[in-house]
């Protein structure tokens, strides 16, 4: 992977969680400089948070910034979208527009646009915020292999990158995008079953969640099945047979493929 930095003016429409994420990797990874980055956010306390702790610039101007930049990310929830693009539309069919919103299909923006317009759509995730984020990307038709790649790099500042087909990225937002919730849940319940075993709330919220990001490691690190690595911890007759036996009559498994397929279809509806 290259580590020149990136040289185009990136324009964040929305100011949330996912844009501060990367507007946090980008700086860090110093892969752009803070001149280079440009957020607009309807909230004044929100801008003034970003511009003081990334040194970036702000505004409440969505055409202003999009005419700016040559890379606009799009940062507002799918509500929004179709009123950002009748504001910034006409301004992105000459510029790379990225976007992160769920559900939003890459014809739906390109229709905002006008047609013809460079659109890359990428599916992130929250633990983009310390730089463990998973992130989907999946390019329209017409975006130059250099466009491809500069979404890629600013992507890998804040986690992994995988591309996949557009007709896949539902999937991943019922998976990786809505996952770290199903996960914070699990450490929830993991944390309550130590303390309800006597365990400080402290010490248990510790130990789940560490818990969960060695085993995390153990299936990227080792490439092992994770089905294989379940049956190195279960020894006969043990302790963990008996915890597994518990979560298959709770129906975990099925209720983690429900919830994956759940929030796809949301997404799905989140589109039309
Ligand atoms: N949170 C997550 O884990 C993930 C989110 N996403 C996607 O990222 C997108 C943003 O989500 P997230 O960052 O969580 O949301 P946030 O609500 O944190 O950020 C969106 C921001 O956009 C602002 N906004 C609203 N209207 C406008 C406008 N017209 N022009 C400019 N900014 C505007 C909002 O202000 P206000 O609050 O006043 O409305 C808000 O600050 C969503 O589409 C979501 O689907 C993708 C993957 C993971
Ligand atoms: O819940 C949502 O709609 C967004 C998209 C993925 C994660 N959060």
């Amino acid at each position: 992977m290259s580590n020149q930095a990136l040289t185009r003016k990136i324009a964040f429409i929305g100011g949330g969680q996912m844009a501060e994420a990367l507007i946090g990797g980008l700086l860090a990874a110093q892969l752009c400089r803070p001149d280079q980055l440009w957020a607009t956010d309807p909230v004044p306390a929100r801008l003034e948070h970003l511009k003081q702790r990334y040194g970036i610039q702000v505004g409440g101007q969505n055409r202003e910034a999009t005419l700016w930049a040559e890379v606009v990310v799009l940062a507002v929830k799918p509500q929004t979208l179709d009123s950002v693009l009748k504001e910034i539309g006409p301004g992105l069919k000459d510029r790379l527009a990225v976007s992160v919103i769920a559900g939003a299909p890459i014809a739906r923006i390109a229709a905002g646009c006008g047609g013809a317009t460079r659109i890359i759509r990428t599916m992130p995730n929250q633990p983009s915020a310390v730089r463990e984020g998973m992130t989907a990307v999946a390019a329209g038709a017409g975006v130059a292999e250099d466009d491809v790649a500069c979404v890629r790099r600013m992507f890998e500042s804040i986690g992994k990158v995988v591309p996949v087909e557009e007709r896949l990225m539902d999937a991943v937002t019922g998976l990786s995008g809505s996952g770290p919730a199903y996960v914070f849940l699990a450490i929830e319940a993991l944390s309550d079953g130590g303390v309800k075993m006597g365990l400080s709330r402290e010490t248990a919220t510790l130990l789940a969640a560490q818990t969960v990001l060695g085993a995390a490691r153990m299936v990227l690190e080792t490439g092992q099945h994770p089905a294989r690595l379940k049956d190195q911890v279960t020894s006969p007759g043990g302790t963990t047979i008996a915890g597994l036996h518990q979560l298959e009559q709770g129906g975990l498994r099925a209720a983690l493929i429900n919830a994956v397929e759940a929030a796809a279809k949301r997404s799905q509806e989140l589109g039309r």
